[in-house]
């Protein structure tokens, strides 16, 4: 109550502030509202700078007071509390870790100079979280900047780099590679920089390359890898092994979260063997399901694609009658290729993700919605996201079926609901015209576009800076748009999904016109399947039809 000076509506002007003392912890309220118990009034406080708003008033010994206190002067200290993220340094187990001036210091050209205005300092960091709560108290994560140190703890023309690709194909790749090579010759003139073939399992298995700007030159016009990749094959001990036997000091692995995970151990294990080796991941995945980063590369370019598909889909189905149109787009665990692509198009009816539950039949079901967009607008595009209801389709959990990296297989969601719509609609003695595309490897196998491009410049010339620091067991990434260095440990605890409460989720929702399909919402007694296109009294006698 001390901090209240004035109360009235909100319409009504403030007084002056000068007069505002006067009214001490009053408040001052329109008559009108004195009958009532308790009302949520909106008034306003006003402060040093400006004036804040809406507070419960009650009525209490005779007299309306604000029953929550004030919030706080904009002044008053907001409780915030730091931790430094622990990313993994060759200095914590090599303790005769020599330094070097960075090659930029040792250049005279002109080329050189706008970077070398442009090093890091280790205490540059980039927090965490940049939506606050000023009433919350903060625990906020530092992760240290990248970018180029001042001193770096490798001899360049000493270093020998090796780059690895794993995992699924993601447009952007080639770009990466490419950028490691031009970075470690142009900004560290490093020579020896190899290309590890087919993935993990290339370390002990294969052959390496070698890769040289030219070689490299013109990759990052190309789709896929020009290195390969694979799955499975991970034999911690064989690759180390490799390692030693071969004098590597870097190693780029490029992959994602099950990449990650087995290069954490790959940097555990040169931890424990207190090998001069750092390990730096570049986080691959078309599905963006890595956490603490912004996005990783390859996204943008899979959107633009998917976005094609949903195109062509709606072509289809405005040229014919009752078209329905299925595209079936990646995301294991998530749904943001499904989600952005859907929200780009604009033309998207529906679109199911992992994240979210639904009931396909029955009052508030799916097959329901579907009659309704074929009622109303004589088409749908339905969207879905290759692990959405796999309780439908999902293989039998007692014979859990892994890819050879230890993925679980999923059940074909898009089949299955084209099929069921289908019969659905014959039962129905109904024509409709059924369309289905999935693109998957088309939009995986791409050249990434302009923008991951640059991004992916980014991403790679942020991990050889890293490296050159002697952070090691680190992943390079965007946090709210600044590239830091996050312990690999840190991103493959969770796996990112799309945030239900997000505003993100609620504009598709609005965009698409889609109800709330999960079965939480259909109410009791309506589970069982109903006549979707007859009147209720109809629909009783033809309820074994759906
Ligand atoms: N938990 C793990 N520990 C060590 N290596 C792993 C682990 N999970 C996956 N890998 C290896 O990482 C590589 C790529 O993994 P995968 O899951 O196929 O793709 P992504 O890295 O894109 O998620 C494979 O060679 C696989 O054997
Ligand atoms: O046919 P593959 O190579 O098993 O890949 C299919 C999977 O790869 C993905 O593109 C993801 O791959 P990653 O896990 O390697 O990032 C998924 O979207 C898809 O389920
Ligand atoms: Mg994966």
């Amino acid at each position: 109550m001390e901090n209240v000076h004035w109360i009235g509506q909100s319409k009504e002007a403030p007084p002056e502030r000068s007069s505002m003392a006067a009214f001490g912890s009053v408040a001052v309220v329109p008559f009108q509202h004195k009958k009532l118990s308790s009302v949520n009034y909106s008034c306003r406080y006003f402060y040093a700078n400006g004036w804040k708003k809406k507070k419960k008033l009650c009525f209490q010994r005779k007299r309306w007071i604000v029953s929550s206190t004030c919030p706080p002067e904009e002044t008053s200290p907001i409780s915030v509390s730091f931790t430094s993220a622990p990313v993994p340094h060759l200095s914590h187990f090599l303790t005769d870790l020599d330094t070097f001036p960075h090659p930029f210091l040792l250049q005279d050209a002109t080329s050189y100079r706008p970077l070398n205005l442009n090093f890091i300092s280790e205490q540059d960091g980039v927090i965490n979280k940049v939506v606050w709560n000023k009433q919350e108290p903060q625990n906020l994560v530092i992760y240290p900047r990248a970018g180029p140190r001042e001193r770096i703890v490798f001899d360049p023309k000493s270093v020998k780099a090796a780059i690895v690709t794993c995992g699924g194909l993601c447009p952007g790749l080639n770009t990466v590679i490419r950028e490691l090579t031009e970075c470690l010759r142009y900004q560290y003139g490093v020579v020896d920089i190899f290309g590890v073939l087919q993935g993990y399992r290339g370390f002990y298995s294969k052959e390496w390359i070698r890769l040289d700007p030219e070689r490299v030159d013109a990759i990052h016009k190309l789709g896929g890898t020009i290195l390969g990749s694979s799955r499975g094959g991970f034999d911690l001990n064989k690759i180390v092994d490799a390692i030693v036997q071969r004098g590597i000091h870097q190693v780029y692995v490029i992959g994602g979260d099950g990449t990650i995970r087995g290069a954490a151990q790959l940097s555990e294990e040169c931890r424990r063997r207190k090998l001069r080796v750092t390990v730096a991941s570049i986080p691959k995945t078309i599905d963006n399901d890595i956490p603490i980063i912004d996005k990783s590369f390859g996204f943008d370019t899979a959107v633009q694609e998917a976005s094609k598909a949903i195109d062509a889909a709606h072509t289809e189905v405005s040229c014919f009658p009752n078209g329905i149109g299925i595209v079936k787009l990646m995301g294991r665990n998530s749904g943001f290729i499904a989600l952005y692509a859907s929200l780009s198009s604009r033309e998207v009816d529906c679109c199911l993700i992992p994240e979210v539950p639904f009931v396909i039949h029955g009052r508030g079901g799916l097959m329901e919605y579907v009659a309704k967009c074929l009622s109303e607008r004589g088409k749908m595009v339905l969207v879905v996201a290759e692990g959405a209801g796999q309780e439908y389709v999902g293989n039998d959990p007692s014979v859990e079926q892994l890819d050879a990296s230890g993925n679980k297989k999923l059940g074909d969601i898009g089949h299955f609901l084209y099929e069921e719509i289908e019969s659905t609609w014959k039962k129905q003695g109904m024509e409709v015209s059924m369309k289905y595309i999935d693109p998957t490897y088309m939009i995986r196998a791409v050249a990434s576009n302009a923008s991951d491009n640059i991004y992916c410049t980014l991403l790679a010339h942020s991990a050889v800076h890293g490296a050159f620091a002697g952070y090691t067991g680190f992943t390079v990434g965007p946090i709210h748009g600044r590239h830091a260095y996050i312990p690999m440990t840190e991103i493959v605890t969770a796996q990112k999904q799309v945030d239900l409460r997000d505003r993100m989720w609620s504009r598709l929702v609005n965009s698409t016109g889609q109800p709330d399909f999960s079965p939480r919402n259909i109410p009791k007694g309506f589970q069982g399947p109903c006549n979707i296109y007859s009147s209720p009294q109809q629909s009783q006698s033809q309820e074994s039809i759906l």
